[in-house]
């Protein structure tokens, strides 16, 4: 199944005012309103459609409203939780669970009520754990749909303006539509790659409304897309337990890097791992400030020198610390204003080769933090850090501040990097792992009938 078929299987939420202002120019049908009430199972099946695709048989008006309360759930709970929960470390949590277990193994009367206990209590955790990640999804749809809320706008009217002049297919039309693509960021080479395979792709589908050939269209960027990451490995990498992982943070100036590790701080602290953030952006004043702030706010340790100290210093002293006190991450915040690649070679290399003095498998991730709003210019970044260092992946901040998506693609099509992290706005829960499906579908979902 390709990636293009989330379409198929998501459900699309549709209400009043993206009905009559979606691209498609579909308005909701009586039947469909009549039919809101009906049941999930009921509300994702398919219609076949003339042309053997499947559609889905009615918008899901209330899973629009379920998306939105429960977006507001988590944020509330996140709220909550970071002003009311004290911090509590791992030694003092496993005593406390070891203590409530044996105090509860002492009030048990017999064997069988202990065990009746358990299975109920399994049976509770397996639930809370199905309805959790059941959560996080609609949390993760909602963040996408509305982090990319500017660039699906962006995008769809670029789109429709586009279509709304076109007349017949002819060697003009595919003109426009690679600017139009190269507007959206998409690249040049992409947007070649796209119309190039689009010429056969109309002509095969016999595609003539302007709505046949928007689809054709996504369907195309969507496939590339997808073609363009088989290998790709969007997953984070960890030491063997007992060890403390690095993650190195690269990026020019003012991309987001102090903030994405705040933000990271948050969240993996929050899952239970003991966190220890680095300041190596020792050349900017305020920058080693910057990093304390997010330390208090996340109730995370920082390790920082005086202003001007040799960044290497500071990472050393970091990675000891992170050695002798066992955290399980390691997270260095780097400068980015090196003026040329030989320069920022150098001081990478140097970083690299302190902390393999300590922890020789180390760093395990070097992220390469890209701010999506400078459209071309974060693909010359990623190009000049790629060929300075051996990055991992990409951290893609500041999505929702753009109208033009289209960086993603150019990203893949042209520097074969993972995105692994996607920053959908400027609080820590906006920063979430890169779904390709939630991304393709948050980005199109208005656009595909
Ligand atoms: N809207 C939005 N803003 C973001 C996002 N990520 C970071 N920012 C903002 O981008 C600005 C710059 O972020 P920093 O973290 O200071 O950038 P930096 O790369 O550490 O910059 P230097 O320390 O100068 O190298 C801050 O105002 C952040 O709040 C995001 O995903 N969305």
């Amino acid at each position: 199944m390709g990636l293009f078929d989330i379409f198929r299987k998501k459900e699309k939420p549709a209400d009043s005012t993206s009905s009559s202002t979606s691209a498609s120019g579909s308005t909701l049908s009586s039947e469909s309103l009549a039919n809101s009430t009906q049941s999930k199972s009921e509300s994702s099946s398919l219609k076949p459609q003339p042309d053997g695709s499947l559609t889905l048989k009615r918008p899901l008006t209330e899973k629009t409203g379920l998306v939105n309360e429960s977006e507001a759930d988590v944020w509330q709970q996140a709220l909550q939780k970071s002003e009311v929960e004290p911090e509590q470390d791992q030694h003092s949590e496993s005593q406390s669970r070891s203590q409530s277990e044996s105090s509860s193994r002492r009030q048990s009367e017999t064997v069988l009520s202990e065990s009746a206990s358990t299975s109920s209590s399994q049976s509770e955790s397996e639930s809370q754990n199905q309805a959790d990640a059941s959560q996080e999804e609609d949390s993760d749809q909602a963040a996408y749909d509305q982090g990319l809320e500017k660039s699906r706008s962006g995008f769809a009217d670029r789109l429709n303006r586009f279509l709304a002049n076109f007349r017949t297919v002819d060697e003009e039309f595919f003109e426009n539509l690679e600017d139009t693509l190269i507007s959206s960021d998409v690249g040049f080479d992409l947007a070649l790659r796209i119309s190039n395979e689009l010429r056969e792709e109309v002509r095969l589908k016999n595609a003539k409304k302007p709505s046949d050939i928007r689809q054709v269209i996504i369907e195309k960027m969507v496939d590339l897309y997808e073609a363009d990451g088989v290998d790709e490995d969007i997953s984070m990498h960890w030491a063997p337990e007992g060890q403390p992982t690095v993650f190195l943070f690269v990026g020019v100036n003012g991309v987001g890097k102090t903030t994405t590790i705040g933000k990271m701080a948050e969240r993996y602290r929050k899952e239970g791992k003991k966190v220890l953030l680095a300041a190596a952006d020792t050349f900017r004043a305020g920058a080693t400030q910057q990093l304390q702030e997010w330390g208090s706010r996340t109730q995370v340790p920082v390790v920082a020198g005086p202003e001007k100290a040799d960044p290497a210093s500071v990472v050393y002293e970091a990675v000891e610390k992170a050695k002798n006190e066992n955290y399980d991450l390691l997270m260095v915040d780097t400068a980015g204003r090196l003026q040329n690649n030989v320069n920022l070679m150098q001081e990478l290399a140097k970083m690299k080769r302190v902390i393999q003095r300590v922890l020789p498998e180390a760093p395990q991730e070097v992220l390469l933090v890209l701010d999506a709003t400078t459209g071309q210019n974060a693909l010359q970044q990623a190009k000049l850090f790629k060929d300075s260092t051996d990055v991992t992946g990409i951290v893609l901040t500041k999505m929702d501040g753009t109208a033009k998506g289209g960086i993603i693609f150019a990203i893949r099509s042209a520097m074969h990097l993972p995105v692994k992290w996607i920053g959908l706005g400027e609080k820590a829960s906006d920063l979430r792992v890169f779904k390709p499906e939630e991304f393709v579908y948050g980005l199109f979902k208005d656009l595909v009938d």
